[in-house]
This record gives C-alpha cells, sequence and structure tokens, in this order.
C-alpha cells in the first residue's frame, strides 16, 4: 500500500494547475447516460473516483475513452444492463448518480445503496423519495434501489419536490431525472454548488430546459430527448482550497492557475482574516504567506457557506496559527476523523461533538499517521509540510480517490514529499 514521505519545514513557490472538479465529472460521467448520442467532457480529472465511474458505465455497456488531453469520450448508445452493482457502488458514493439517469432514460434502474462511510452515515432516502414523487416505484431489496416504471408509463412525471434537507448529489439526481420527465419539475431546498449549476449547464447543452440552477429553486421543463454535447469540467475548488491552505501553513508565494475565486470567497476571505495575501489573478488565484498567521474560527454549511470539503485541510491551518479556533461541522456527524492524527503530529485540539476546539501551537514534529478519508488526508499532508522532520501519511488511496497528483503539484512548488511503497 503506497505512502506519502514529507520533509516538512519547507516554504512554497511557483504555480500549481488546478484540475477538473471531482465532484463535478462524477455526475456529468453519468449525465452521458441520459442520451444516445455521444458526449465528450474535457478537463476531466486523473482520480480513482472518476476510474472507478468509468467502470461502472462501461460495466452497464457504455463505451468511454480517455483522451491524452484530459478529455473523455462516452457512447451510451447500447446499454447491455441498467445496473451498479455492489462491488464498484461499495468504493464511491457518487455512484448512486446513475440511479436518476437510468431510470429517467430506460424506465428501470437498479444500483446498490452505497451505505454508511467513514464521515457518517449518508442515506439516500431523499433521492429515493423524489424519483418516487416523479412517479417511480422503488423498493430495496437485498442492499439494492430497484426502480421502475408503473405498466404502461414510459417517461417519469414532472414533480414538485422539496428535500427535507440541502443535498448536493440527491439535487444532482433528482436534475437529471428531471431533464427527461414528462411535464415541469420544481426542485425546492436544491443545493446551489458551482458544480450543481456545472452539470446544469452540461445538461442545457444537451437540450435540457433548466432554470434557477446556483439558487435554491431549480425549475425544470421536461424534454422528449437529449442529445450529445461537449463539456469542459469547471474547476475543483476544493483541491483549490487545499493548495491555499498548505500555502498559508508552509508559508511562500503561488498562484494557483484555473481556480476560480468566485467559487471559494468564504474560504478566501478566512484566509484574509487570517493574515495572508490573497488577490484574484489572470485566470486563478495567488496566495503570499509569510510569518505566522491568525487561527480563525468557523461553522461548515451548505454552500456558499464554508464548505465541509475544506474543513479539516483549515483545521490543520489552525493546529499552527497564533491563538485558539473553534471548528463547527454541521453536515456530517463523524468528520473529525483527522483529529486525532493531528494530535499525533503535536496539535492542540478537543472535540466535543460538533465542536472542535483548536489551540495553535508553535510548532509540529513528524510522525507515523493515517489517512482515515479523502479530505482527513489532505489535511495530514499539509500539516506534514509544516511538521519538522519527516511525516510518514499511510492509506493514501483515500488521496488518491479525489487529488490529480497531489504529490507531484506540491512537489513542483517546492515541496520535499514523495511517494514510497508498502
Ligand atoms: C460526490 C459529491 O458531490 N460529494 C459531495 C456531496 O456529497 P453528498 O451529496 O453525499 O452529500 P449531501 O449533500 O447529500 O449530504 C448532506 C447531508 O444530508 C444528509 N442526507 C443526504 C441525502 C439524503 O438522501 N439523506 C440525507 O440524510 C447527509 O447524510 C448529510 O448529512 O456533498 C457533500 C456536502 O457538501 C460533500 O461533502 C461531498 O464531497
Ligand atoms: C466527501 C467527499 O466525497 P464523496 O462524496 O465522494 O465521498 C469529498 O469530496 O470530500
Amino acid at each position: 500500500m503506497d505512502k506519502l514521505l514529507i520533509r516538512g519545514g519547507r516554504q512554497l513557490h511557483g504555480e500549481v494547475r488546478i484540475s477538473g472538479a471531482k465532484n463535478a465529472a462524477l455526475p456529468e460521467l453519468c449525465a452521458a447516460l441520459l442520451t444516445d448520442e455521444p458526449v465528450t467532457l474535457e478537463n476531466v480529472p486523473r482520480l480513482q473516483d472518476v476510474a472507478t465511474m468509468l467502470k461502472l458505465v462501461r460495466n452497464m455497456g457504455v463505451v468511454a475513452e480517455r483522451g491524452h488531453d484530459g478529455s473523455v469520450r462516452l457512447d451510451a448508445g447500447k446499454l447491455s444492463s441498467p445496473e451498479a452493482p455492489y462491488e464498484l457502488v461499495k468504493t464511491m458514493r457518487a455512484s448512486v448518480l446513475a440511479l436518476g439517469p437510468l431510470l429517467a432514460r430506460f424506465g428501470e434502474a437498479t444500483v446498490s445503496l452505497p451505505g454508511g462511510c467513514a464521515i457518517g452515515s449518508r442515506p439516500v432516502d431523499q433521492h429515493i423519495k423524489g424519483l418516487q414523487q416523479m412517479g417511480a416505484e422503488i423498493v430495496v431489496e437485498h442492499g439494492y434501489i430497484i426502480a421502475k416504471l408503473p405498466k404502461g408509463r414510459d417517461r417519469l412525471r414532472g414533480a414538485s419536490i422539496t428535500t427535507d434537507m440541502v443535498t448536493v448529489t440527491g439535487t444532482e439526481n433528482l436534475l437529471m431525472a428531471a431533464t427527461l420527465a414528462d411535464g415541469e419539475t420544481v426542485l425546492e431546498n436544491a443545493a446551489q454548488e458551482p458544480e450543481i449549476t456545472d452539470l446544469a449547464e452540461m445538461l442545457v447543452r444537451m437540450g435540457a430546459r433548466i432554470e434557477g440552477q446556483g439558487s435554491s429553486r431549480i425549475r425544470v421543463q421536461g424534454v422528449a430527448r437529449l442529445h450529445g454535447c461537449t463539456h469542459r469540467v469547471v474547476a475543483d475548488r476544493i483541491e483549490a482550497g487545499t493548495f491555499l491552505c498548505a500555502v498559508a501553513a508552509a508559508g511562500g508565494d503561488v498562484v494557483l492557475r484555473h481556480a476560480r475565486p468566485d467559487h471559494l470567497e468564504v474560504v478566501l476571505e478566512k484566509l484574509r482574516q487570517a493574515g495572508a495575501s490573497v488577490t484574484a489573478v489572470d485566470d486563478g488565484i495567488r496566495i503570499h504567506s509569510a510569518g505566522r498567521l491568525k487561527a480563525q474560527s468557523f461553522r461548515t454549511t451548505e454552500y456558499p457557506g464554508f464548505p465541509t470539503d475544506m474543513q479539516a485541510q483549515f483545521m490543520a491551518l489552525n493546529a499552527i496559527a497564533e491563538g485558539h479556533s473553534q471548528v463547527t461541522e454541521t453536515i456530517f456527524e463523524n468528520r473529525f476523523m483527522h483529529v486525532n492524527e493531528l494530535v499525533r503530529l503535536g496539535a492542540k485540539i478537543q472535540v466535543d461533538g460538533k465542536l472542535a476546539v483548536v489551540e495553535g501551537v508553535e510548532a509540529l514534529s513528524g510522525a507515523a499517521v493515517m489517512a482515515t478519508d479523502l479530505r482527513a488526508s489532505a489535511s495530514l499532508v499539509i500539516a506534514g509540510l509544516v511538521a519538522a522532520g519527516e511525516t510518514v501519511v499511510d492509506r493514501i488511496y483515500h488521496l488518491d480517490r479525489g487529488y490529480d497528483q497531489m504529490e507531484t503539484k506540491l512537489r513542483g512548488i517546492g515541496a520535499e514529499i514523495e511517494r514510497i511503497g508498502a
């Protein structure tokens, strides 16, 4: 099993190219299931989750080819089975995004329940309830969501759906299903993340009629069929945010090319309040950080609030900043697993339910630590970059799920980091 070996204490200087967003690419790969015409996605990040999604759609009969230029061409003209088996779904929750498109286009879908995962129980009841409101008959049996249209119907029907909470993949599943439904669908309490707007833009290119993406009410007028398109995946705001925290913590001056400042406003503001200089530059964001930063309290909430996917990385920064901070996690019930590992590196953090209280220390010291989930891994890498001596991060398969060549990019700006075998 691969590990990362980091020798801390180097400042970071230069330029990093931010990749396409994991959380946009995954639903967009599923959106290709909505049409029998070829779809080309550009700027698709090289990640394990993307490889898993390609395996999943190929397993259904989709012809999917990766180009050398970061593009993926998908042809879902003929499908052998509208099914997502447990073996593939268990490694990636986002597989549930196949449910809406399959049901909308083929009138049936069998998708394994994703099950719980490290950061929380993460049910998909809102996806199921919304599709039922659109007329689907759904049973959950032997760990599978088995969905079909009632006899005599060949399309879902538009509906007014208010989800009990804001759900990102729930909104995406219902949005994709609604594009081919009969009549109008209104999604109330919709998630507003930039990845949803990007997905909606792709669907519009395919001929969908959508209004209100990026707001909490999305209206969709269903159409009888969608066509192929070429779409460029939006830049990954969480990858950008992770590099921003790395530079803020380690010190240095770095330009993140392709990063979108408008997608990271709350994080950028926190970094500025901490004392870093953060500016929008041509096609990117520049961060300059010198000296010890000031700790910042924050509370994770849905977009446009502070992203839960940035909580662990910012906590690593707070761990070595000056002063106390309070970090409140409101989205997932078990997303503080990095805390014990940061403590192994010398951080002082106490957790009480949804609240972590961080007392900034002057220095961390390298140690062997274990990654427990994707963003926890990133926070350990950031802590390793500032810790004195060597840090070895184990179980980095979590990191590989969602970061495109992280260690190569970090090495490119001066970090001492290498991948080592077991
Ligand atoms: C592939 C992808 O885009 N993943 C992102 C997506 O995950 P994901 O879409 O799974 O997260 P949700 O927005 O659905 O989850 C928000 C909250 O709602 C709960 N919930 C959700 C659906 C449901 O049917 N029932 C229910 O109870 C969840 O358990 C969680 O507590 O948004 C999260 C919140 O920004 C991010 O951390 C993930 O990186
Ligand atoms: C939690 C995340 O991803 P996923 O929903 O794919 O598990 C994430 O990207 O931080």
